[in-house]
């Protein structure tokens, strides 16, 4: 099964603007500055995630782009500048507010619990939704168990969404790569998030599985932003709306793929890589 062949949620591309490339903006870094000792890993990045949109991050090795996706999930802390959400700034953004904020992540390391079924792993990924609460706790014990229903309920929903329902019962560690990545994602989608940060989603994946997942992208962004930083440049060029290119940690360019594709200093950054953007399945840093 395809993501294609899947009924799909409500289809949010007709209110983008094509001129900004989505709707609101959602998430907004302004002026990002990271150093790590004496290496300054990001200066004065700024970018926004709207609406309705694949944005992708790309650039050569130590480009970047691993620290800007940890300063976006709250791992690493600016040194100046600012992250916003939804136009608030998240002065001490940490990864447990993410779920509450409408926000999900996928990690290069996948992160499963190899103890628990696929679907507890799935049920872990629902914080935003799942809490049941100091209040509900003491005056309603029975609310507890009807939150873990209905948080199953969801779970399964993602799972079948992902086309990996039948794996609701195993356990990780027996599943292929491919199937793991889904287990991932599919705790990462089950808060709802209306923002998806893909870290590399295509790491590790045949040329098959990236054209599967470059379809499931596609039904994702039906209904939820989604930001990636990603190596493979054909999944890059094929799937997102907008790029966002680091060099040194500097955003050196930005726009539409086909933009970004023919820009000068793009591609001076690429000269010396084994290949430049929109070359197959580029292995960049
Ligand atoms: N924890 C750290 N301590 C010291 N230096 C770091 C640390 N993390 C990243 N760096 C440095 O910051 C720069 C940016 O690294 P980053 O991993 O964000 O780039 P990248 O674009 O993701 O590269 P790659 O694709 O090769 O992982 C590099 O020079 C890297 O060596």
């Amino acid at each position: 099964m395809t993501a294609s062949d899947l009924p799909g949620p409500p289809d949010v591309s007709g209110s983008l603007d094509p001129g900004t490339g989505g709707g609101a903006v959602l998430l907004e870094a302004q002026d990002v500055s990271v150093a790590f000792g004496g290496v300054i890993a990001l200066r004065e990045v700024s970018l926004e995630v709207r609406a309705g949109e694949v944005l992708g991050v790309i650039g050569p090795n130590g480009a970047g782009k691993t620290t800007l996706f940890n300063v976006a999930c709250g791992f690493v802390r600016p040194d100046a500048g600012a992250i916003s959400w939804k136009g608030r700034r998240l002065d001490r953004l940490q990864t447990h507010q993410l779920a509450g904020l409408g926000i999900g992540r996928t990690l290069q390391g996948l992160g499963l619990f190899h103890r628990m079924t696929v679907l507890e792993n799935v049920m872990v990924g629902a914080d935003r939704h799942a809490r049941a609460g100091f209040l509900s706790g003491l005056l309603a014990l029975s609310r507890g168990a009807k939150d873990e229903r209905s948080l199953r309920d969801r779970a399964m929903a993602v799972l079948e969404e992902l086309g990996i329902a039948a794996e609701a019962s195993r356990h990780p560690e027996g599943l292929p790569y491919p199937v793991r990545k889904r287990v991932a994602l599919a705790r990462a989608m089950v808060g709802e998030p209306e923002l998806l940060l893909l870290d590399e989603p295509a790491s590790g994946l045949s040329n098959t599985e990236m054209d599967e997942l470059a379809e499931l992208i596609a039904h994702l962004r039906r209904s939820r932003s989604v930001m990636l930083v990603e190596h493979h440049m054909d999944l890059v060029m094929a799937v997102c709306d907008r790029l966002v290119v680091l060099d040194f940690g500097r955003v050196i360019a930005s726009g539409r793929p086909d933009e970004v594709r023919d820009d000068p200093g793009v591609l001076a950054a690429y000269l010396g890589e084994a290949s430049a953007p929109g070359a197959p399945a580029a292995r960049r840093g």
